[in-house]
């Protein structure tokens, strides 16, 4: 029999999820290989159930990229750059770029429902990037955004948008209505587009909020916490995770451009050299495997 689950156990101790540890117990190997019905009824089911696996993700995929379930990141950002450079280097045009860059978000989207991520966060459109070559500026405004929101309904995901929606153009924002309130219930990933989108924006208007409130003697100043800050920031539409806890940028560049700056202070940020369209779920696993690895101290001491 093959003794790959024996041997896998022991090289792997250290990360096994904790309950799957007691449940190796100290004796030797478990006997026997992943195909075989007796295995498959006596531990691997009774293990799923056990550790609660998110869905779509098999113990033995959990297994062979070292990953635990209760450890996965619950809202992962992403800036997905590189479109236009992936394109040039083909001599294709950004639109073309674009498109790839779409499909690649659409799969992002499962890869992030396979493993168990709540939210997935994807900045689309910086309040920045209105400089870009009109050409370009248009394309994204008049027809892609529309089409990836479109599209992106048809996924069964929670969709919200965050941004500035004022200039963008009305079939646009028509759309980005009718894609929130058509998904508004579904329970699966809530994906968030930021569009027209940026930090600092997000701080403005959330403190033009506040002093209003003040102004008008619904607060006073000593009220003004984090948590208050927090409650007017734009990213309160993700009830349950507003704060990315992994932000993945692709395309080599450092930075994180002017998105979410209040909520990222504590993320874990994970850079890729690869080019937003080259994204695949290799490199996917590859950042959720290094978020486990990481030590969150949020300011504390080490332990
Ligand atoms: C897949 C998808 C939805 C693509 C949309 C295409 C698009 C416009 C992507 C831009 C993403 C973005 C805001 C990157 C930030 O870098 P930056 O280039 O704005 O800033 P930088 O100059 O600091 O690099």
């Amino acid at each position: 029999m093959c003794c790959f689950l024996s041997k896998y156990l022991r090289s792997k101790t250290s990360t096994l999820p904790l309950q799957l540890r007691c449940l190796q117990g100290g004796g030797g190997g478990v006997a026997g290989d992943f195909n075989s019905p007796i295995l498959h009824k006596n531990l691997m089911m009774p293990l799923r159930q056990f550790c609660k696996l998110p869905i779509g993700v098999s113990i033995e995929e959990l297994w062979r990229e070292g990953l635990q379930p209760e450890l996965m990141p619950k809202h992962v950002a992403i800036i997905p750059d590189g479109n236009r450079r992936w394109a040039k280097e083909r001599g294709l045009s950004p639109e073309k770029g674009h498109e790839a860059g779409k499909k690649v978000l659409g799969d992002l989207c499962r890869y992030c429902s396979k493993w168990g991520v709540k939210v997935l966060s994807a900045y689309a459109f910086s309040t920045e990037n209105w400089s870009r070559p009109k050409g370009e500026v248009t394309f994204l405004m008049t027809s892609y955004f529309e089409r990836l929101t479109e599209e992106f309904m048809r996924y069964g995901m929670k969709m919200s948008f965050i941004g500035d929606r004022s200039n963008l153009p009305n079939s646009l924002k028509e759309m980005l209505r009718l894609a929130e309130e058509t998904t508004k219930d579904n329970t699966g990933l809530h994906f968030v587009e930021a569009l027209n989108y940026g930090g600092r924006y997000d701080i403005t208007q959330a403190t033009k909020k506040i002093a209003s409130k003040v102004k008008d003697g619904v607060i006073q100043l000593e009220d003004i916490n984090d948590k208050l800050i927090d409650q007017e920031l734009e990213t309160n539409k993700i009830l349950e995770y507003p704060n990315p806890d992994l932000l993945i940028r692709t395309s080599g560049e450092l930075r994180i451009s002017n998105y979410m700056l209040w909520q990222l202070a504590y993320s874990e940020l994970y850079f890729v050299d690869k080019l937003f369209p080259q994204l695949d779920e290799d490199d996917f696993v590859a950042a959720l495997r290094s978020f486990q690895q990481r030590q969150r101290r949020y300011g504390g001491h080490k332990i």
